[in-house]
């Protein structure tokens, strides 16, 4: 297996903000979600791994190809979806796909199958004909998807592909993404702020905050199983001013257990060992309750976010004592998606 991309003490200085603070990361083949919060470094990372934007200091390879001095080679080879709406209103997707493509040197002839098929892939048919001005947002996206697979490249960098989409048109691009790894063996960078988002979609997972890394590993590491069970009864059957979830805290706690709530319908209780299942099921039916749900809790990507938050004030600072630059994220602006927190 081939490194997709090696990043080396990488840094980028506005004259500002540090937006990259000597980044050292390596990406393996698949689909790989890069994380941060609004601000967090994201965009800059892929500018500067295009060749497009000179890093301030340190290395970095794309496909074996050096980011300083061979950008044009990488840009062959690497498709770019870009974050913000980019395509001419006045034009239909064929003719911009086709520009594209004899852009990156297909000759024309080739441009235009290549067109069609990845058209196709995407999920465009007749409205490629119609100017893209009059497309929905989820249309726009296929297309600017469309235009970064057209010169059949071995690694696509999206930035934001789920942008101003509604659940719907999210679930299909996120399906689309993987198969562009699936079905053509492309290697995907993908950045979103909807962390669950990545959790169904990605198989690593590269977290970035305030420019520095905080965690590179495999989505599964980043959702392995908590020791606590997630319990949810029924109301009683008959007795509608009977407190469920009281009475069962207190019989649960009496039996040994640590039990707190979570929301407004679950408690959460942690595991002693294989009988606190046992001791949860026999509890609630001694009640009389039935039981919506017993099951173990996962981790969720949302909460390495958390728990940084949670760090006294300054350590995220930059070592050499100054402090965080302006533009540090916002850790709201980070949506855990599975948890409903998204916006249509
Ligand atoms: N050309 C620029 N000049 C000055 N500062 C910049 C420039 N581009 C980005 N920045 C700053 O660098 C930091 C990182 O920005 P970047 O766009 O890479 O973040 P991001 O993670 O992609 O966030 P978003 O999702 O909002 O695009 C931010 O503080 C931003 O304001």
């Amino acid at each position: 297996m081939s490194t997709v991309i090696k990043t080396d003490g990488l840094t980028k200085r506005f004259s500002r903000v540090t937006a990259l603070d000597r980044l050292t990361v390596e990406v393996q083949p698949g689909v790989v979600g890069l994380v941060g919060a609004n601000g967090a470094g994201k965009s800059t990372l892929i500018k500067i791994l295009l060749g497009l934007s000179p890093a301030t200091e340190g290395t970095g390879q794309v496909l074996g190809l050096d980011i300083a001095t061979q950008g044009p080679e990488i840009r062959e080879h690497v498709g770019y979806m870009p974050e913000h709406d980019c395509l001419p209103p006045d034009v239909s997707a064929t003719e911009f796909v086709v520009h594209m493509a004899r852009m990156s040197g297909l000759p024309a002839a080739a441009a235009r199958e290549r067109t069609a098929d990845t058209l196709r892939h995407v999920g465009l048919y007749e409205e490629r004909y119609r100017p893209m001005g009059g497309y929905s947002t989820g249309m726009k996206q296929r297309v600017k998807l469309a235009q970064a697979l057209v010169h059949d490249p071995k690694l696509v960098l999206l930035d934001e592909p789920t942008n101003g989409l509604d659940p719907v048109g999210r679930d299909e691009m996120l399906a689309l993404i993987r198969r562009v790894h699936s079905d053509f063996g492309i290697s995907v960078l993908v950045t979103t702020h909807l962390l669950g988002e990545l959790e169904r979609t990605c198989d690593h997972l590269v977290v970035i905050d305030g420019g520095k890394l905080l965690r590179s590993s495999s989505t599964a590491s980043f959702t392995g199983s908590t020791r606590l069970l997630a319990v949810e009864v029924t109301d009683h059957p008959t007795d509608r001013a009977f407190d469920a979830d009281a009475v069962l805290t207190e019989r649960l706690t009496a039996a040994g257990l640590t039990v707190r709530p979570d929301g407004s319908r679950i408690l959460l209780v942690e595991i002693a060992g294989e009988e606190t299942y046992d001791t949860v099921r026999d509890t609630v039916d001694d009640l009389g309750l039935g039981l919506v749900r017993l099951e173990q809790r996962r981790h969720r990507v949302a909460e390495i976010f958390s728990t940084r938050a949670d760090e006294p004030a300054g350590q995220p600072g930059a070592p050499d004592g100054t402090p965080d630059a302006p533009g540090t994220p916002d850790h709201d602006a980070l949506q855990d998606a599975s948890a409903g927190g998204e916006q249509a």
